[in-house]
């Protein structure tokens, strides 16, 4: 299988306390990892530490393609999303699916065709700040729908998200998998999709 992800021996301290030491693992086409810990535990700085947001006290990070033969367009190789939904509160739906389209340098999305998979139709001439937290998240969520990149790493994607809306996600979730894409992800409640590929790294106390 191809692999995506190589990580060795990655260690990281945060206000003196050790988070997590000698983490290794590689993630190949087809793969999720579900990354679980307690609140605290460092799970987000994990992820913020693979695309390069937190300074890790050591270890290597490999990414396949190599991100450094790629500098000028990484993007198109990994995408990351963060723990809070980031949409522009002033911004209409619309609006805000077509700026983040256009910032991760996708000038030809059909924004409308979006807001309907993700079930916002309708409410698109709304501010993203007049919508519920999960329509918020649901606006930040089209990027999965046109996004290139073979690996996702998405910080708690569920949050927010309503039943239909969590089925959603783990069905994209589904098709980015069989068609060569990895993930990895954290979350606090259990994957329920059937993916044969998916892994589990614990991060307990500065243990793993
Ligand atoms: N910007 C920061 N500066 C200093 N310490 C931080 C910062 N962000 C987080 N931390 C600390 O790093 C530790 C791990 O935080 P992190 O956000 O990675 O945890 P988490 O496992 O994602 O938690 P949660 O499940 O609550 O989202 C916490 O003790 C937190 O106080």
């Amino acid at each position: 299988m191809t692999t995506l992800l190589e990580v060795k021996q990655l260690a990281s301290q945060r206000a003196g306390r050790v988070l997590f030491s000698q983490l290794s693992f590689t993630l190949a086409a087809g793969e999720v990892l579900h990354v679980e810990g307690e609140n605290g535990a460092g799970k987000s700085t994990l992820l913020r530490s693979l695309v390069g947001l937190v300074q890790l006290r050591s270890g290597t990070i490999q990414f396949f393609p190599d991100h450094n033969e790629h500098a000028e367009d990484w993007r198109q190789y990994t995408l990351f999303m963060g723990h809070k939904a980031a949409v522009k509160a002033e911004l209409t739906a619309l609006e805000n699916v077509r700026l983040q389209a256009q910032l991760g340098g996708v000038n030809d999305v059909d924004a409308w065709q979006l807001l309907e998979h993700v079930g916002l139709l309708g409410l698109e001439d709304l501010p993203a700040g007049q919508l519920s937290a999960g329509q918020q998240r649901r606006i930040a969520l089209t990027r999965l729908w046109y996004s290139k990149a073979p690996l996702w790493i998405l910080d708690e994607p569920f949050t927010s998200l309503d039943t239909r809306g969590i089925q959603l996600l783990q069905q994209r979730f589904a098709e980015h998998t069989a068609a060569g894409g990895a993930i990895i992800m954290t979350s606090h409640q259990p994957l329920t999709w059937q993916s044969a590929q998916l892994q589990h790294l614990r991060i307990e106390g500065g243990e793993l």
